[in-house]
């Protein structure tokens, strides 16, 4: 997590070891910010303006949901003030307050509702008298369970009219008012899980290595640049192709980052629909500067309609906000209160004793985002000072009394959830940390590991799907099952030094895309984890370090869209496996005379026969093309196989600490890896016959059939 201003602590932030300080300093998102913020010139900003833009994260100041800003680190470590194993699993702070467990619950109450359950689904409290709870000494202004003050929309003007971008916000709101108020169905149209991918800036740290930015991006793909080493040692280019729902470079603000991905489902929560938006990426790529921003737009653009399109509907916010630190749940909003995690009988994730706050106002919800931020555990990692030592997790929840009637307890409606995952970092990367981070970075692999797992599952149509394996992994079941929706936004450092990080958190998101609804046939799957169209091989000194785009426009071999697609081929095998457009064709046309991938033909590889028949060079030359293609659909599995293993190592080494249950991981990246072996192995069977086949032709043509 990001470090933010922390100059003077706010008021409402109980001063407990592990909280942040905060200032009010900030960095303008505007562009003279950015330039600044990516030139390493940060000190040089403004720091005057007291009222920041709404939509300005640095506003809410340090790192977590609603934090940012660049000024002094005071507070490092956080959370690290007690040394050795022992200490690992840090108590909260306080005893618990109004805890009420699954035990209390009258029965009979806990009927179940007529809409899907939410995330973290709630029901047991849902359907009884929410607690009374204390109004906290520390922070008075987040009134909880106070009645709604029914604010209608004009009472946030005045705030917003001290807004710099005034206009923009009465657009959003309009567009958001208009797009509800035409069409309401349009809601079930909105992507189940849509996959985002934001590259940040190049950081000072990195400017400062030479490092390059490999990245290059184009509407919704990108490409990533790696500099290889060939067996000669001469040094290559190899790109990597992927194609994403949406694709933000390191230009597109926080607004915009907003407007792609949970803007379009904040009107579907109040449809009985429960949606997630979780970043994803490696330590220091940028979630939670991503992430910082979204539940507080996302609030007031929830009070907007509260107020406007279902004004009297008897709907009502509540927000809750906790985190999973070493494998255990901690409230955010109730001084890191540790919580329980249970199953109800519907096999429904229930947190006991998670306390809610009612909302009405955007100034409430943002205190309440800063005290919870100010309470996260953060940590000082190898590429990240102050780095997100746990998966923080803020709900708003919109609830109902049942037939309006306001005596009843309310039911949640729906619900969104925003989780900045924990960064994860390589064993290779984490030799300079203590033990202490080395434990965090364990038990935060193990949970990654745990939703890669997952993942892999959903991917594989598996019955079981490993939910249990984590706490991460169980919260985050319903993003994945039943009527829910799921923003993923993968989070990219653009530096030549991040390139196997990158490409494998692309690849992770690549593989969460392939779940997504209308794309998730098994060929689509599989030909979007093909999406890596690389191998271009060229020699590095052609390439300026700073200058990819020249570099491609200039010398790069146009891609052929006609392309032979290997992904098809292997993981459709029982069809032939010349295709093109989707379309079988058989072996030996004149048509079938495809570029190669990087546009050069191996000339000195034919046979020199050529001129007596005519259509022999034609047969030859889509003969080799054929075993080309199968060639580069080997390589590609045997890569892809050993990026796994190389993953799932890492991960597994760093999650191997006692009391992880590694037994079911270890076997089923065996059984994945078995596979993969299978495909390798058919592979090969093909191109021993494929060569035999060229053999046999060579021999025909040679004797002038
Ligand atoms: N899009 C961006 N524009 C400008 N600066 C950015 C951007 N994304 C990230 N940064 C900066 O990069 C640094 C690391 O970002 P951040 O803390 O969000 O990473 P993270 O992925 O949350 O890391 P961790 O997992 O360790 O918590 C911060 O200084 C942040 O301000």
């Amino acid at each position: 997590m990001n470090g933010g201003g922390r100059q003077g602590q706010r008021s409402g932030a109980t001063a407990v070891h592990h909280q942040r300080q905060y200032s009010d300093n900030f960095l303008d998102s505007s562009s003279n910010g950015r330039w600044l913020q990516s030139a390493g010139l940060q000190h040089l900003q403004s720091s005057g303006n007291s009222i920041p833009p709404l939509q300005d994260y640095n506003f809410y100041g340090g790192g977590g949901f609603g934090g940012g800003g660049q000024g002094p680190r005071m507070f490092r470590n956080a959370h690290r003030n007690f040394n050795g194993a022992s200490d690992y699993y840090m108590e909260p702070s306080t005893p618990p307050g109004n805890y009420r467990s699954m035990g209390q619950k009258k029965s009979g109450e806990d009927s179940p509702s007529d809409f899907s359950p939410g995330l973290l689904d709630l029901h047991s409290f849902d359907t009884e008298l929410l607690p009374e709870m204390p109004v906290s000494n520390a922070y008075d202004s987040a009134s909880m369970h106070h009645p709604v003050r029914n604010r209608s929309i004009d009472d946030f003007e005045p705030y917003i009219s001290n807004n710099k971008q005034i206009g923009r916000a009465r657009g959003s709101e309009n567009n958001l008012l208009k797009s509800i108020s035409v069409d309401k169905e349009k809601s079930s149209s909105v992507a189940k899980i849509k996959v985002v991918v934001r590259k940040r800036p190049l950081n000072k740290k990195e400017l400062a290595k030479n490092e390059v930015d490999i990245i290059e991006t184009h509407h919704n793909a990108l490409t990533v640049h790696e500099t290889k080493l060939k067996v000669d040692l001469t040094e290559y280019i190899e790109k990597h192709e992927f194609v994403f729902d949406a694709v933000l470079n390191e230009e597109v603000s926080n607004d915009e980052v907003y407007s792609e991905t949970v803007e379009p489902i904040v009107p579907i929560i109040f449809q009985r629909t429960k949606a997630t938006c979780f970043a994803y990426g490696q330590t220091g790529s940028g979630k939670t500067f991503t992430m910082k921003p979204l539940p507080l737009k996302a609030s007031r653009d929830i009070l907007r309609l509260m107020h406007h399109t279902y004004r009297n509907q008897g709907f009502q916010l509540f927000v809750s906000f906790f985190e999973i630190y070493g494998g255990k749940l901690f409230d955010l909003l109730n001084d890191r209160k540790k919580l329980c995690m249970r199953e109800d009988g519907k096999q429904q994730v229930c947190i006991v004793g998670l306390q809610e706050y009612i909302v009405s106002d955007v100034e409430t919800i943002k205190e309440l985002i800063e005290k919870g931020n100010a309470t996260r555990s953060t940590g000082t990692t190898g590429a990240n000072e102050e780095s997100s030592r746990s998966h923080a997790i803020l709900q708003l929840t919109i609830k109902r009394s049942p037939d309006g009637n306001e005596s009843k307890p309310p039911r949640v409606v729906g619900k969104l959830s925003f989780i900045d995952l924990a960064g994860s970092e390589r064993g290779a990367d984490t030799t300079d940390n203590d033990k202490q981070t080395r434990m965090e970075g364990a038990e935060i692999n193990k949970s990654l590991l745990a939703l890669k797992e997952c993942i892999r599952a959903l991917d594989n149509d598996q019955g079981h799907i490993p939910f249990r394996g984590s706490k991460l992994t169980e919260v985050l079941r319903d993003s994945f099952v039943g009527n829910s929706r799921t923003v993923m936004i993968s989070c990219i450092s653009p530096s030549s030094g991040s390139c196997e990080h990158t490409l494998n958190t692309l690849r992770y998101a690549d593989r969460v895309k392939s779940l997504s609804k209308g794309n998730n046939t098994k060929k689509d799957a599989f030909s979007s984890n093909f999406n890596l169209r690389e191998s271009t091989t060229i020699p590095l000194s052609s390439v300026t370090a700073s200058s990819f785009e020249d570099y491609t426009a200039d010398s790069w071999p146009e891609e052929n869209e006609d392309e032979f697609s290997p992904s098809e081929e292997y993981y459709d095998q029982e069809k032939p496996i010349w295709k093109k457009n989707g379309k079988t064709e058989p072996y030996f046309t004149a048509e079938n005379k495809v570029k190669k991938p990087n546009g050069q033909i191996k000339w000195k590889d034919l046979p020199k026969v050529e001129s007596k028949v005519s259509h022999a060079d034609e047969d030859l030359n889509s003969l080799l093309q054929e075993e080309e293609d199968l060639l580069n659909a080997h390589r590609k599995q045997v890569e892809e196989t050993m990026n796994i293993v190389r993953e799932e190592m890492e991960l597994l080494v760093e999650a191997d600490q006692p009391g992880n249950q590694l037994d079911d991981y270890i076997t089923r990246l065996n059984a994945i890896l078995s596979q993969k072996a299978a495909g390798i192995l058919q592979l090969q069977t093909r191109l021993a016959h494929f060569q035999k086949r060229l053999k046999e032709h060579n021999v025909l043509v040679e004797s002038g059939y």
